[in-house]
């Protein structure tokens, strides 16, 4: 990513904030590194008879608010850094939200589009089996992220299950639906990102009607940004991407036809009446709403100047590096920060857990409900913030997340 280190982004992004904060110097420094990491190698039978070893991580950032949360990500450009960085954010999250959970975020360099089905359940359960004692119900819950699927997560939780000899549904979230997964988790993440655009626009007093947005990366959280955007917020989607490409259609495009294409080919490149773009002039296009939702390090001071969006809503994790950030907050655009506007996945993993501890599921407008009270909550609390502070989105985020988790360590005497 542009030789920036996401771990070294979130402790500058959190030094701000401790400044702002006055934290004393112990809770910072308790927060600056994760309580606990766990390196492993993975051996694992390939199809071919021969063994391959993996590098994998599970690295817990913060359980002072709750047990650790966060997904695991197979990339073939995974580093232990990128892990940390990610679980550092996920305390940020779950805090923001306001869920009781804490931070944690695991990972496995490899290359998922190299491996077939068999290769990756023998990956996903080896990797259990190394991380087994590292896990729990009540002390680390792993979810899915990029490249990581429910059929994933349900292979783990089974392994899981196979090891403790007993039934322990709430060990992972993101599982299928046949499995004990929550109604609602598949589309959360997008969902709960245009709840925040949709509250913003009414602070500002927008009117998104008919508005374009562009969205890289088609994933989970890029697809059903496209989906359910017109819906939500009213606006129409211009331009999309994934690994292979960007396509553009000033007019629109049809996301219904869309999802049928890249359901059939495994990509948006070369969908019929759309013009070829790469994925850097697509951040770059005239747009009203910008939609990173594919890997970090993409906003940065190399191309904030010519980004030309009004908003951007960060659904991905770690897009904009600090001095994109600055930029853009001078140019007047209006950000939405990722573990603000990304954190409706993990809200529905958590009514996940409380649906597998009761072992009683919820209907699917319950789940929304619920989730747009959290939604709309921690936004309105981040834009005061901003107000009341005078700084913009990201660090109003920070403050209000960060004095929150700072208080679960004072009060539990982590720190005096
Ligand atoms: N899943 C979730 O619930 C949550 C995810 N996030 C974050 O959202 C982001 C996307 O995650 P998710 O959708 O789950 O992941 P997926 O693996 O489902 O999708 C990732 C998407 O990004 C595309 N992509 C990867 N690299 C690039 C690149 N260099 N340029 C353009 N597109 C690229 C992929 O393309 P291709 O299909 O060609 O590989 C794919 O379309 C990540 O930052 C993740 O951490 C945040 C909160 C929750
Ligand atoms: O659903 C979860 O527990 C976490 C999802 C995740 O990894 C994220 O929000 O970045």
């Amino acid at each position: 990513m542009d030789a920036i280190n996401p771990f070294e982004m979130a402790q500058r992004q959190l030094d701000t904030a401790a400044a702002k904060l006055g934290l004393d110097e112990g809770t910072h420094m308790f927060l600056r590194n994760p309580q606990h990491e766990v390196k492993v190698n993975i051996p694992v039978k390939m199809d071919d008879g021969t063994t391959k070893v993996f590098q994998g991580f599970r690295i817990q950032h913060s359980t002072a608010r709750g047990p650790a949360k966060g997904g695991l990500r197979w990339h073939p450009d995974e580093t232990v850094d990128t892990v940390r960085a990610l679980a550092t954010w996920m305390t940020w999250k779950t805090s923001v939200v306001d869920i009781p959970l804490g931070g944690g975020k695991g990972g496995v360099i490899c290359d998922p589009k190299t491996l077939s089905d068999s290769e990756k359940e023998r990956l996903a359960r080896a990797y259990i089996r190394a991380v087994s004692r590292d896990i729990g119900t009540l002390n680390d819950v792993p979810a899915p992220d990029v490249n990581t699927t429910p059929q994933i997560m349900a292979w783990m939780m089974d392994e899981f299950e196979a090891i403790k000899e007993g039934s322990y549904p709430g060990i992972i979230t993101g599982k299928p639906l046949a499995l004990g997964g929550s109604k609602g988790r598949t589309d959360a993440t997008a969902r709960g990102g245009l709840f925040t655009v949709r509250e913003a626009a009414k602070n500002m007093n927008l009117d998104l009607k008919g508005k374009s947005m562009v969205i890289q990366g088609f994933g989970n959280v890029g697809r059903y940004c496209a989906i359910l955007a017109e819906e939500i917020i009213g606006t129409k989607v211009i331009a999309v991407s994934d690994e292979y490409g960007a396509i553009l259609k000033e007019d629109g495009l049809d996301i219904d036809e869309l999802v049928k294409f890249y359901e059939r080919t495994g990509s948006v490149k070369d969908f019929p009446g759309t013009k070829a773009i790469s994925n850097a002039e697509l951040l770059e296009l005239e747009c009203y709403i910008l939609v990173p939702a594919a890997i970090e390090g993409v906003i940065t001071d190399k191309n904030v100047n010519n980004l030309k969006a009004k908003m951007v809503l960060e659904l991905a994790n770690g897009p904009t590096t600090p001095e994109a950030d600055d930029v853009l907050y001078k140019k007047g655009v209006f950000l939405i920060p990722d573990f603000l506007a990304n954190a409706g996945g993990v809200t529905v993993s958590y009514f996940e857990q409380v649906q597998n501890t009761y072992n009683y599921y919820w209907e699917l407008d319950e789940v929304h409900r619920r989730l747009d009270d959290k939604m709309t909550a921690a936004f309105q609390a981040v834009y005061e913030m901003a107000q009341a502070e005078k700084v913009d989105m990201r660090q109003a985020a920070y403050l209000v997340a960060v004095k929150r988790v700072a208080e679960a360590v004072k009060l539990r005497g982590w720190v005096s």
